[in-house]
């Protein structure tokens, strides 16, 4: 097996740290390349033992996968680096938000199979979300998808699918970053100091996480069950739901969504 990432940022690092850490691929199988950061890429060498090259026609020969994992506006770029050496047999993933299979292809300038997925950062921790397209000429999906559930659960959603899942799960742990952080303020209003404020907000989202991941019951149960009549929580919910929350949400994923969609527009 050979991977190689074109991008070695924070999706492609998340990943492929991912990968090793559950042992799926082994770091000598796998080769990085960014456009002028080496120090960062030599560093993941050094710490991962993945193989770092800028020499493309090395790494496109006999590559199983390379993932275009640069941002959508440097897709040209990558496109202009890959093509020379590009073997029919190498499928294509990519990463890159509101590009759509059949633009991947054309830039390619190969008709090679393409996947688009759409994980995000906690696949550092083995905990993405990964929404997944393929192109029709796909074969062997399941050998992907197993790589992909070493990193995250996976989600097949087609290409229609993908600006919504983009904005749900894709950018969807910055959302609840930001929520965090706000939360984090109103504790220092409250009187903590910062880095209690810090270290309280994080231990409740880490515990929380972590009960979720333990316990099947739905959101409103669990939240029911921490509601005393009469108490602390219900008094703090009144004033929250007057509160227009899952309006802000709503906005907030559409657009996103939207922003995918106009990513698309190329
Ligand atoms: N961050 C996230 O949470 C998520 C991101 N994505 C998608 O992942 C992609 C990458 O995002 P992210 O990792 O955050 O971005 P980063 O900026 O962290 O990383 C981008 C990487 O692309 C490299 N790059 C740029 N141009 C080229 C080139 N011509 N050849 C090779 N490598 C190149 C950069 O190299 P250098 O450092 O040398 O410039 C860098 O390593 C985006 O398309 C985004 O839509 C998808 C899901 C979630
Ligand atoms: O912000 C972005 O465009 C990328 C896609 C999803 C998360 N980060």
């Amino acid at each position: 097996m050979k991977i190689v990432f074109f991008g070695a940022g924070n999706m492609a690092s998340a990943i492929f740290t991912g990968m090793i850490e559950k042992g799926t691929v082994k770091a000598e199988d796998i080769y990085i390349t960014s456009k002028s950061n080496r120090v960062a890429a030599m560093e993941f060498k050094e710490s991962l033992g993945v193989n770092v090259s800028y020499d493309d026609a090395e790494l496109c020969k006999d590559a199983d996968y390379i993932v275009l994992a640069s941002k959508p506006q440097n897709f040209t770029d990558v496109a202009e680096r890959i093509r020379p050496y590009l073997e029919k047999k190498t499928k294509l993933i990519s990463v890159m938000a509101g590009i759509h299979i059949a633009t991947i292809q054309e830039e390619a300038g190969m008709e090679n199979a393409v996947a688009r997925i759409m994980p995000n950062t906690n696949a550092m921790v083995q905990y993405s979300v990964n929404g997944i397209a393929f192109s029709d000429d796909f074969d062997n999906k399941d050998e992907l998808i197993e790589l992909m559930a070493s990193f995250g659960k996976n989600v097949v959603v087609g290409e229609e699918g993908m600006d919504n899942i983009t904005a749900a799960t894709g950018s969807g742990p910055a959302f609840l970053y930001y929520i965090y952080e706000q939360y984090a303020k109103s504790l220092e209003e409250l009187g903590f100091s910062k880095e209690d404020a810090e270290k309280l907000t994080r231990n409740l989202v880490i515990g929380t996480g972590k009960t979720l991941s333990e316990r099947p019951e739905s959101f409103e149960q669990l939240r029911t069950d921490i509601t005393s009549k009469a108490g602390t929580t219900e008094a703090g919910l009144d004033t929250l739901s007057e509160f227009k929350l899952q309006e802000m949400i709503s906005k907030t994923l559409g657009s996103a969504r939207d922003r995918s969609k106009k990513l698309s527009e190329r």
